[in-house]
């Protein structure tokens, strides 16, 4: 049989998803070409905002690889814009000069972004939010300016703006509303939202009409309608969006706001279909994936010629993805007439609730700081459930666990992707399912926005039981399907010494490897190799190739070593003589005991480095940081140690050593603790005639109180369980993860039994000091180099 001719125009998300359910109902019926206007295979736009919070790359957020249209006989055009569509003779036609016929066509344009139509909008530095070239230009944009402004404080300007924040820029958001997100959420949560981004950093102006983008070539400000103005370097438009429908409109096909269709995705026009965000349905035009990916299941299904009874519109919900941040909202947001509500405001854990119902049925929802109950309220809305079967639904207990093991089958875990808990519970018995990365695969759940992810995770825990951890495959990162213990064993066994080597020979989906991989592959050979490896500086992150920590005006701060947090005359002489020469913006103590002089060009960095004649402190590394001690024993009149001769001889002895994220230690010697050694990745405490000492202690942004790993009575003996347990933690941790993750994932106990074993101490010490052994003060190193000097620093040197 001669397979019929399937045209999609436009490969985005909607599209390729019906494409996708297609050819699993039917994989052979039909001859499929994609025309896509971007030049990529199809990617997870929804992620977009991940990349620009630096939570992801660009490289990683591809849904279909080029390799999937190859594999399923799909031809094509990337890059390639259809600009007409023949409606009588069934012909598309592109901007490449192809024509080609089609017996079915289904256009899947999406949106263009509303750009306000003000003076100066075309001007440089400014830009949408849509696509992978506008996150390019933020990304770059970033590099060179400071200040960005974004107009629109809905879903995507907010999550623009975390990440223009994360991207060291000031931030204004300007909104015309009087509170953030109005359309998604009430009053009572866009103020507490607004609150809450506030100590983030964001910076508000509500109730604004921007009337003009200043500037000549670039822009430089912005004029609002109020005659006020703000100075920026970077204009991002996210005042929503517009249906691509213009194609469709100049064929004659009906459209309206979107390309008019009907429940089975008709257009007016036979043989055409439109889905995704061209598309209007019973009115609605929808912006988010869930409602597109049902409206693609049902396209399939008609074209596919089977029974069904179409697409019945959605129920919306909505969360913002901004790292700490909380919000959900679904169905009805505001009150009317025919509605009670029930608010919940607990000021104490800063949460919010709202139920809206009407006539007893549960009809809209709006969560603020604690969004666990979010599904379920999508799923009982969806039903129209009534408001006391909620209640009942409440007896199940606040851990999110019992939270899915309380769910019934069909209720939906993954929103995005419409993937109920019956679907993930039976692919992981039936299937054999032991990773989210096999439930994505296989269910589609948690390939969209992501959040659903926990929840799979509990799934797969209630599922399999204990089991399911043991189980859980990480990958390094996307370039590869192998984990990191997999990568280090290939790498031991099969001897590898240089990054590419290993990317090559283990068949690494890129050539070039990306930003996750590439400084931890230098890192594991660096651990495993110590004598043999050359360090990849060019895998590094920026501070550590430049030996300096980057600041937000583009400036760099220098610590130089200052061993226990001891100083003497002479060298604070020298860093105030420095200071002075080189005009150091601030003079600063750091919280572990040393000082930072802020505010150096790039360019002086090494003259600055040989005025100080002092070692690097190393405050931008993967390596030891800082060890802070208490007075101690000679001057404090508690002291039972030295507790600072026990920190400088630590200092000095793992000062330079690579280890998988930055390690700090602290040293005191009484239990009042001075040096905050329970909040340090090894603390340790001097008592009476002994010494604790302590691991896995954080006191950044996920807190954990340190763990007791041993008691011992010598200074010598602190060193070998200190080199002991930072060697197993070396050889042991994933790269980027601190002790303290480590020591939870671990166990403590594990941790103990191999560092008592004397044997086993002694061989860890061993490669511990053979890992030492290597060390070069790498600012000396630098200067050293011309080389260096002139590729990294860009002005000679004065020797
Ligand atoms: C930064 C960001 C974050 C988001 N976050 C979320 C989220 O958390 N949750 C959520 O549900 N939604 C989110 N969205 C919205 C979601 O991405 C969209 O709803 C979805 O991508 C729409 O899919 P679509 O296929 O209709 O359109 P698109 O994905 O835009 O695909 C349309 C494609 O068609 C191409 N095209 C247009 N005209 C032509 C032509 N004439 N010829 C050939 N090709 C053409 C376009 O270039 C485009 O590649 C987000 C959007 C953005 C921008
Ligand atoms: N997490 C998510 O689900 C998510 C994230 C990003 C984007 N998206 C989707 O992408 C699409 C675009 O998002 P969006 O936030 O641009 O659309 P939106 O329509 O949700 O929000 C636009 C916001 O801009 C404001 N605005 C309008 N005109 C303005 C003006 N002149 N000055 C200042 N503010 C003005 C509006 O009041 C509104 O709050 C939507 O469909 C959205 O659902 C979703
Ligand atoms: S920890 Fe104890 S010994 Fe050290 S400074 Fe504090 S009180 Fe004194
Ligand atoms: S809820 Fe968005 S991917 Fe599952």
């Amino acid at each position: 049989m001669e397979k019929k001719r399937l045209i999609l125009i436009g490969n985005g998300m909607a599209g390729i998803r019906t494409i996708e359910e297609i050819l699993t109902l039917m994989p052979d019926y039909f001859d499929i070409t994609v025309f896509g206007k971007e030049p990529y295979p199809n990617y997870n736009r929804i992620q977009l905002s991940k990349v620009l919070q630096g939570d992801t790359t660009l490289q990683d957020i591809t849904l279909n690889e080029w390799e999937w249209y190859e594999a399923n006989a799909i031809r094509l055009y990337p890059g390639e814009t259809v600009i007409e569509i023949d409606t009588h003779n069934q012909m598309v036609s592109t901007d490449k000069g192809k024509q080609m016929a089609y017996d079915y066509l289904i256009i899947a344009t999406g949106s263009n972004p509303f750009m306000l139509p003000l003076p100066g909008v075309d001007k440089e530095g400014v830009t949408a939010f849509r696509d992978i070239e506008d996150c390019e230009k933020m990304l770059d944009a970033s590099k060179h300016y400071k200040r960005a402004a974004v107009i629109g404080g809905g879903l995507l300007g907010l999550e623009a703006a975390r990440g223009l924040l994360n991207l060291g820029m000031d931030v204004d958001v300007i909104h015309i509303s009087d509170y953030l997100m109005e359309r998604q959420l009430d009053i009572a949560a866009g103020k507490l939202l607004q609150k809450e981004l506030e100590a983030q950093g964001m910076n508000f102006w509500l109730e604004k009409q921007t009337a003009e983008i200043i500037g000549k070539k670039r822009v430089t400000g912005l004029r609002f309608s109020d005659g006020g103005k703000i100075p920026v370097d970077l204009v991002v438009m996210a005042v929503g969006i517009k249906p691509n429908v213009q194609l469709a409109q100049e064929a004659g096909i009906e459209v309206n706001r979107g390309i008019v269709v009907n429940d089975y995705m008709e257009t007016s026009v036979p043989n055409i279909y439109a889905v995704g965000e061209c598309a209007e349905h019973n009115g609605m035009v929808y912006g988010l994936v869930a409602p597109l990916y049902d409206q693609g299941k049902a396209l399939a299904k008609h074209i596919c010629g089977m029974n069904h009874t179409g697409y019945k519109g959605s129920v919306l919900s909505t969360q913002l993805k901004v790292s700490g941040v909380h919000v959900f909202s679904t169905g009805l947001i505001h009150e009317t007439n025919q509605t009670k509500s029930i608010k919940v405001f607990d000021e104490w854990r800063n949460t919010y609730k709202k139920l809206l119902i009407e006539k007893d049925r549960l009809v809209g929802a709006v969560l603020f700081g604690d969004t666990k109950e979010g599904t379920k309220l999508l799923h009982l809305i969806k039903q129209g459930a009534n408001i006391e079967d909620y209640f009942e639904s409440q007896s199940a207990t606040d851990s999110q666990e019992s939270t899915v093991q309380a769910m019934a089958d069909d209720e939906i875990i993954c929103g995005c992707n419409g993937v109920s808990k019956g679907t993930i519970v039976s692919a992981i018995q039936t299937k054999g399912l032991t990773t989210v990365e096999e439930v994505k695969g296989c269910t589609n759940a948690s390939r969209s926005c992501g959040t659903c992810k926990s929840l799979v995770q509990d799934l797969l825990t209630a599922t399999l039981g204990e089991g399911y951890e043991a189980n859980e495959k990480e990958t390094i990162c996307s370039c590869t399907d192998l984990s990191r213990d997999e990568v280090i064993e290939e790498i031991r066994t099969k001897h590898l010494t240089h990054s590419k080597e290993v990317m090559h020979v283990l068949g690494w989906k890129s050539e070039e490897g990306c930003s996750k991989c590439k400084p931890a592959l230098n890192y594991y050979l660096g651990m495993l190799y110590p004598e043999e490896h050359e360090d990849e500086r060019e895998s590094r992150f920026v501070n550590e190739r430049l030996h300096a920590n980057i600041q937000k005006d583009g400036t760099y701060s220098v610590v130089p070593r200052m061993y226990g947090g001891v100083t003497n005359a002479d060298d604070l002489r020298t860093i105030a003589d420095v200071a002075d020469k080189y005009n150091v913006g601030m003079i600063k103590l750091t919280g572990g005991q040393r000082i930072d002089l802020l505010g150096i060009k790039k360019e002086d960095l090494p003259n600055v480095w040989k005025d100080l004649g002092m070692p690097s402190g190393y405050a931008y590394g993967k390596t030891l940081r800082t060890v802070k001690t208490c007075v101690g024993s000679q001057f404090c009149r508690f002291g039972t140690q030295d507790s600072t001769g026990m920190g400088i001889q630590l200092e000095k002895k793992f000062e330079g050593l690579n280890t998988p994220h930055k390690v700090k230690m602290g040293v005191s010697a009484c239990p009042r603790n001075c040096a905050e050694g329970g909040i340090k990745d090894v603390g340790i405490i001097g008592l009476d005639g002994i010494w604790e000492v302590y691991v896995g202690g954080n006191g950044g942004t996920d807190l954990r109180k340190a763990d007791l790993l041993v008691k011992v009575k010598t200074e010598a003996e602190v060193l070998e369980y200190t080199a002991a347990f930072l060697q197993y933690y070396r050889e042991n941790a994933r790269y980027l993860e601190r002790t303290s993750h480590f020591v939870e994932r671990v166990g403590l106990e594990m941790i103990q039994e191999i560092v008592s074993n004397s044997e086993l101490r002694k061989q860890l010490n061993e490669r511990m000091n053979q890992a030492l052994s290597v060390y070069k003060e790498p600012w000396k190193e630098v200067m050293e180099s011309d080389t260096t000097l002139k590729q990294l620093y860009e002005k000679v040197f004065v020797k």
